[in-house]
């Protein structure tokens, strides 16, 4: 364990009981280092019994600029836990070191140490490009030439020095094929972005990728790599300059680099860990073996009504999420579509505790959860959160109108010039140019969908409801 040194300006002195006294050896490799794997896993991290044994190396997934500054402060940086009438402030010391996320010699290093038993993603949902059944989407430019470059390097062939994977799971693969050749142990690879059975999503892009580049590899992920599935709650916004000028005027103490969250927090776990975890259960984690209700019950419910709000809340002019919910018209389609989400879960999930709590937590007006960044990539998102609820209900002889209120209000985003920030940017054109384009933007979310004739008026009748007093149009 190394002395950590004290960064002039974040003094241990403010520190809560969370932060220990040397900086704890590094076995967990984080990738996708942002706002939300610092509010959670790395809390977690910091608030387990054996937080001494666990230390964090995170590596952002572009930009390197909070990598630099979190390293200007040994890692550390302040959590602000942002209650309805509070501030609270700690800081949070499980991140040792934090890279920029094209630092590969070190990411490659960090993952082929044996030292090394967990690696946990947050690198969005885009991050995975992988199609809907998620395989790797070989067609994705970034992933087929990141394949081009494995396959090079895996064939030992001559290969421009500057030739380096850009994708997460293409660095990952690389990594774990230099593991492998290390003789490296066995590790657990933790997806905790907000997609279901995101373990077998990750899972299904990692062996893909390996098949295509490495002969010997998917014998060795078979023996030696767990893919873990997690659901994971707490809602985690933006900072802003603001944020910063506070925690310096109450704790006296310059922070670069803090995090805000709401109080709330929640990690539900599925999976093995060959090679050992922190002690995560004793900071509130829990462990399941079946993740499926937990899973669907939060991304349906919370994340699906986060969507809902920034599509329709965009379109009424409201800014936040805690706008937004205050508006009855918003309200009451987040109602219906709950209402739906609710049919299609198993009983015993406390739905009706857990919709209370979730009006709580939405009009904490105290987070300032932009609409417009819950609106990215919502393509992605809507596939998610709310098309797998419409199947089901049309399944099962419902008319799905919470869902198409829903998918009417994206789309209504979209045509006021909303929502237009996704990763989808090109097939949104092309459906918005086509001759129809409402049902081409309903046949990118779900061909079944698309294919009901009954669902797509339902969806052009709530497309006219909504769209006709929206005055508001995207700057
Ligand atoms: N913020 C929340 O409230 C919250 C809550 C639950 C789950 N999550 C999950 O965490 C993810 C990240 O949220 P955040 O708040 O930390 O966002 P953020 O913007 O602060 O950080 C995102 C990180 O992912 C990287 N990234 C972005 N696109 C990528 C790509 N295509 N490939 C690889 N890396 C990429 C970024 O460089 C950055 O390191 C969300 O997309 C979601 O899946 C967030
Ligand atoms: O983080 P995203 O972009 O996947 O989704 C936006 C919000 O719905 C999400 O961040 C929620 O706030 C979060 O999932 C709550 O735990």
């Amino acid at each position: 364990m190394s002395e950590r040194t004290q960064p002039p300006l974040l003094a241990r002195a403010s520190v809560a009981e969370a932060l220990p006294a040397t900086a704890p050896p590094v076995r967990i490799v984080h990738l996708g280092l942002g706002a939300f794997s610092r509010s959670h896993q790395a809390w977690y991290t910091a608030h387990a019994d054996d937080a001494s044994e666990w230390g964090i190396a995170a590596y952002a997934g572009r930009s390197r600029d909070l990598a630099d500054r979190l390293t200007a402060q040994d890692g550390l940086y302040t959590l602000i836990e942002r209650g309805p009438e509070y501030d609270r402030f700690e800081v949070i010391g499980s991140v040792v070191r934090a890279h920029a996320g094209d630092d590969l010699e070190s990411l490659l290093r960090d993952l082929a140490a044996p030292d090394t038993a967990v690696v946990t993603l947050t690198i969005t949902e885009t991050g995975y490009v992988s199609t809907p059944d998620g395989s790797p989407d070989l067609d994705h430019f970034g992933m087929a030439r990141d394949l081009e470059v494995l396959r090079a390097l895996g064939s030992d062939a001559a290969v421009e020095p500057t030739a380096r994977p850009v994708t997460a799971l293409g660095r990952l693969v690389l990594g774990l094929e230099l593991r492998r050749r290390a003789g490296g142990p066995a590790l657990a690879l933790v997806s905790c972005d907000n997609l279901p059975d995101n373990g077998g999503r990750l899972r299904r892009g990692i062996e893909g990728l390996a098949a295509a580049a490495f002969p010997a590899l998917p014998d060795w992920l078979a023996d030696h790599v767990s893919f873990v599935s997690t659901s994971v709650d707490r809602i985690t916004p933006r900072v802003e300059a603001r944020d910063v000028a506070e925690v310096a005027a109450a704790t006296g103490r310059l922070d670069e680099a803090p995090v805000i969250a709401e109080p709330f927090s929640d990690w539900v776990l599925s999976g093995e860990f060959p090679s050992g975890r922190p002690a995560w259960e004793t900071a509130g984690a829990t462990f399941v073996a079946d993740l499926e209700p937990y899973e669907f019950r939060k991304l349906w419910m919370l994340n699906g009504a986060h969507s809902l709000l920034a599509c329709a809340g965009l379109l009424r002019g409201h800014v936040s999420v805690a706008e937004a919910i205050a508006d009855p018209e918003c309200r009451s389609a987040v109602e219906r579509l709950w209402d739906e989400d609710a049919r299609n879960l198993p009983a015993g999930l406390g739905l009706d505790h857990y919709r209370d709590a979730l009006l709580e937590r939405f009009s904490n007006a105290r987070i300032e959860h932009r609409l417009e960044q819950i609106a990215i990539d919502s393509l992605a998102k809507l596939r998610v959160r709310v098309a797998p609820v419409a199947e089901r209900e049309l399944g099962a002889g419902r008319t799905a109108e919470g869902c198409a209120t829903v998918i009417a209000a994206w789309m209504a985003a979209i045509e006021s010039g909303f929502c237009r920030a996704d990763a989808a940017e090109r097939e949104i054109a092309d459906a918005l140019a086509s001759p129809n384009p409402r049902e081409g933007l309903l046949g990118l979310l779900s061909a079944k969908l698309a294919a009901d004739p009954v669902f797509a008026a339902k969806v052009e009748c709530e497309f006219a409801r909504i769209a006709a007093p929206a005055e508001v149009t995207a700057k």
